[in-house]
């Protein structure tokens, strides 16, 4: 049997349905909590996310809204699913998130790179969420999902997109953050199931010794880290973008290296005990207050 073979054309007609969610404040809070907030009973800048007395919503909290569900485990997309990894994640906040809403989610793939055979191709993604009554823009959401078994498709080799350049002075702050061994399991109930996360026997299939972690449960926890670091109100977050560097495992600490410029917050972050960088060229743009 030939191996799949992505056809750039099919993938960018993908037929996704439009995607309707009524979350509630109960979601944000599992939200957060997955993500390790509330871990300090008296911390009230994080007890704002976990409790629903004047509760506030994380900007990253979108990303686990109105997911079109697993699209690309059909044979049709060419796709090897169990070799896919998220590479990059971009979002953009047109108003800050209530603790309640109904929206709408619609996906659509916007463009396929291919890196060449043995190095992948790059399905790049856009989810527009709106406010399910009004239709007015919420967020944007940007992925770029790293087919690393797709190369050689016969595709483009770019435009690609150009990461954001990490400032080369040293950090202005570091924050360290412990995930639990079972923040994986955690984070999957906000709707996110890949089971490279949980189940043993995919992750083998992927390459890896046991099941990693979400790159959007890093990116999550990143961003928490750098905007406390910062003391910086998630109401301001306007956008977001960062590129996973590697993969990493729950239970590990994340160390996130923060630097400000402006309104410009540039991070990223490691697992300083096997030396790994896990996520860089992060980016917050904030609000002009
Ligand atoms: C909507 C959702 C979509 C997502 C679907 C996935 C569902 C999720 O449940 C799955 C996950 O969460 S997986 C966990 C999170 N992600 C990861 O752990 C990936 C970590 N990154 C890696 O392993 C490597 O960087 C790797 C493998 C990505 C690249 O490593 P290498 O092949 O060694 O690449 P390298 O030699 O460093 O660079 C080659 C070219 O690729 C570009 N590049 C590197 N990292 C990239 C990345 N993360 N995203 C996009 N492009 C990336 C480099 O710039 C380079 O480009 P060029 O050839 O043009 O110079």
């Amino acid at each position: 049997m030939d191996a799949p073979r992505i056809d750039r054309e099919r993938l960018l007609q993908w037929p996704f349905e439009d995607v309707y969610q009524h979350y509630t404040a109960k979601d944000a809070m599992l939200y957060a909590l997955s993500l390790g907030l509330g871990a300090d009973p008296v911390d009230r800048d994080e007890l704002r996310f976990v409790y629903e007395k004047d509760l506030r919503v994380l900007p990253t909290f979108p990303v686990v809204l109105c997911h079109p569900g697993p699209w690309n485990a059909d044979p049709a997309t060419g796709i090897v699913r169990n070799r896919v990894l998220h590479g990059e994640q971009g979002v953009i906040l047109h108003q800050p998130l209530p603790p309640e809403a109904r929206l709408r989610g619609r996906t659509r793939i916007v463009d396929v790179i291919d890196k060449g055979e043995g190095r992948g191709a790059l399905v790049y993604t856009e989810r527009q969420i709106f406010d399910a009554d009004t239709g007015a823009p919420v967020v944007t959401l940007s992925a770029t999902s790293f087919c690393r078994a797709n190369g050689g498709f016969g595709g483009p080799s770019g435009p690609v997109r150009q990461p954001h350049s990490i400032p080369e002075r040293p950090a202005d702050h570091e924050i360290d953050w412990p995930t639990l061994p079972q923040t994986a399991l955690w984070y999957r109930l906000n709707a996110d199931f890949n089971p490279l996360h949980v189940d043993p026997d995919v992750a083998a299939k992927a390459g890896f010794e046991r099941p990693i972690l979400h790159g959007l449960c890093t990116f999550g926890i990143a961003a928490a880290a750098a905007l406390k670091a910062l003391r910086e109100d998630p109401a301001r977050v306007e956008a977001l973008d960062v590129r996973f560097s590697a993969p990493l495992f729950p239970g590990e600490t994340i160390s996130v290296e923060v630097w400000r410029d402006g309104d410009v917050v540039s991070f990223r972050a490691w697992v300083r005990s096997r030396a790994v960088k896990v996520l860089d060229n992060g980016r917050i743009r904030l609000r002009r207050s």
